[in-house]
């Protein structure tokens, strides 16, 4: 079908368009008549994001579930239209909201091995972020309907497509919650794949709608009733549907969340539903939840919750109905490498084995010590002694005293930092005290930042037979979820500033050399300046934005620490630093970029 737009910024002059993206990509001045206003805007967040137009290397996120109120009402609707297109090279795709491909539906054979080639296949996203200009994602991040023609996308492996992508709305409570595209050849782009791929969408529109059940109607219409009186926490639940409004992810670390929904199930299931239950969650803050039960179709089909939260000792604590399952006093976070090292150092403490605890400065070492102690022995003295403080008067002759005569839980920290002297003797006094026949056995962890490479600290270290390692917060980023809002309820205790999800993103992206310290400083130093309210970008300190353009997997965030430290080892030599990790030289050139490493300069 050949093409119809002849205006100004005609997206289907190929020749135009491309001059002006290679003038883009060059940084050169556009003239935006010949480019489309949209697509204009899509390159600079393309670039302000750091993607790669020279290529395509997406990283495989998972597989897609097909098993969702979204796919099972979509997928029905895109086969009757692949049977009406009765063989024409264009690709159907459904996507979820953040532009994860969940299903292709297969056009021809090379149109199909061209999109296998660029990715645009399942598991993979398409997001602007990831990919640059493209149907999808500069769709799903315009919030409408987006098409799409050769040049205009920002990667140039996407060149010869033309994409037509519309986000697929809720029917009821109007969220993105996915998008179809319709993908072909770009020598075969026509408009009317746009009206296509929107008639499309209102079909899975009207298709979930269909599929809702009166039950989770009425809910849903009870939990957006709800929402709409108050600006808390609110979710609603039935057995098969949980929700959860913005704000309760954003206040709610994981683990609170299914502790609050589990406490709601109960509730609502009791024979008191409607009687306010408060409940302490593992951070010490006191939830109050107040739960209205939605009948439907003759019998109780879930209930809207609406949550208050106030921290503990404004309320006598007999009136609090659940200890919720406290898994460490004081602490929060639920990445799998904390919780690791957190289940480690417990299962220590458990067996008496004194314990050398290892990371990086900020890391939560001391946090964690104190919050095992407790957990486990709360009624014994836990004391705390500092190297750092070694210099002052005393210091040793303390040390000594603390573990002879001292008892319940003892840590030693910084001691990376005591000089060979101080550390021989310390080495001493620990010899005296595992020799001492002590009554009441005392437990000694010491905190350090660095490995030991031989030397006194070894020598000290033979007196603790395990280290556990405490991984760095860019290892576990997930938790910066939880630990902002667990900070500022600590900061301001009223509880009148929270943190946008806008300012979350770059909190999360921010590759925290000071750990969770840091996190905590920067927070500091915000709520100097702001109060109330919800904390924007414009709020946080310069150190917050680094370059890394997304969240990395714990993997590769250890692997761009591997590549920061050998391009630190070689004064920047990029190709010394390859050679180093066994890297070609085209692989540390790709990863630099993708992981967004400012190189020192040799
Ligand atoms: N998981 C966590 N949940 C809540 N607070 C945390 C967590 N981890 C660390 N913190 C807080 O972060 C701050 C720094 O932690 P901590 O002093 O324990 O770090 P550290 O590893 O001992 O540091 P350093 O090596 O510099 O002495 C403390 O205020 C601590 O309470």
């Amino acid at each position: 079908m050949p093409p119809t737009l002849t205006r100004p910024g005609d997206p289907t002059d190929g020749e135009a368009v491309a001059k002006a993206r290679e003038r883009f990509l060059t940084a050169e001045p556009v003239d935006p008549r010949q480019v489309r206003e949209t697509i204009l805007a899509s390159w600079w967040r393309s670039r302000h994001w750091n993607v790669a137009a020279d290529h395509i290397d997406l990283t495989y996120l998972r597989d897609p579930d097909l098993d969702t109120p979204l796919s099972r009402s979509a997928l029905p609707v895109l086969t009757h239209l692949r049977e009406h297109l009765d063989g024409q090279p264009i690709s159907i795709i459904l996507t979820d909201p953040a532009g994860l491909v969940l299903a292709r539906l297969a056009a021809d054979r090379e149109l199909d091995a061209h999109l296998d080639r660029v990715q645009l296949a399942p598991g993979f996203s398409y997001a602007e972020e990831l990919v640059g200009t493209n149907g999808i994602g500069t769709a799903l991040e315009g919030g409408g309907p987006m098409q799409v023609f050769g040049h205009e996308h920002y990667a140039e492996h996407l060149e010869d497509l033309a994409c037509a992508g519309v986000p697929i709305h809720h029917p009821i409570s109007g969220k993105t919650i996915g998008a179809v595209d319709l993908t072909c050849w770009r020598r075969h782009a026509d408009p009317l794949l746009l009206a296509l791929a929107k008639t499309t969408a209102g079909q899975i529109q009207q298709a979930l709608f269909a599929d809702s059940s009166v039950r989770e109607l009425e809910l849903l219409q009870e939990y957006l009733r709800t929402c709409r009186r108050t600006a808390g926490i609110v979710f609603a639940l039935s057995n098969d549907v949980v929700m959860l409004n913005d704000h309760a992810r954003q206040v709610l670390d994981p683990g609170e969340q299914s502790i609050l929904l589990a406490q709601a199930a109960e509730t609502l299931a009791g024979r008191h539903p409607t009687a306010p239950v408060t409940v302490e969650l593992p951070s010490g803050v006191r939830a109050r939840l107040h739960c209205r039960p939605v009948p439907g179709a003759g019998r109780l089909s879930g209930g809207v919750v609406h949550v208050k939260l106030a921290e503990l000792g404004s309320r006598p604590r007999a009136e609090i109905v659940t200890p919720a399952r406290s898994f460490l006093p004081g602490l929060v976070g639920s990445g799998a490498l904390w919780l690791r090292g957190c289940h480690q150092v417990e299962a220590i403490h458990a067996s008496g084995e004194w314990l050398a605890l290892e990371g990086e400065r900020g890391v939560g070492k001391l946090a964690l010590l104190r919050a095992v102690h407790q957990g486990r022995t709360p009624a014994a003295r836990f004391s705390v002694l500092d190297a750092a403080e070694a210099g002052e008067h005393g210091w040793l002759d303390g040390t000594r005293r603390e573990l002879l005569e001292g008892a319940g839980s003892l840590v030693i920290r910084h001691v990376d930092r005591l000089a060979a002297g101080r550390l021989r003797a310390l080495s001493r006094a620990l010899r005296a005290a595992t020799a001492a026949n002590r009554q009441s056995p005392l437990w000694v962890a010491v905190t350090l930042s660095r490995h030991p490479d031989g030397g006194e600290l070894s020598e000290l270290l033979r007196y603790f037979p395990s280290t556990v390692e405490l991984p760095p917060l860019r290892h576990h980023v997930e938790d910066v979820h939880a630990l902002v809002p667990f900070f500022l309820a600590k900061l301001m205790p009223d509880g009148r500033l929270s943190c946008s999800p806008e300012a979350m993103q770059v909190l999360v992206r921010a590759s925290w050399p000071g750990n969770t310290e840091q996190l905590r400083q920067v927070l500091r130093r915000v709520v100097q300046y702001r109060r109330t309210g919800s904390i924007q970008p414009g709020d946080l300190p310069p150190e917050c934005r680094t370059v890394s353009r997304r969240v990395l997997s714990p993997l590769e965030s250890m692997e761009r620490d591997a590549i920061v430290q050998s391009l630190l080892d070689s004064d920047g030599n990029k190709i010394k630093a390859a050679r180093s990790l066994g890297m070609s030289r085209a692989t540390i050139y790709r990863k630099i970029h993708e992981y967004g490493i400012v190189p020192p300069t040799g």
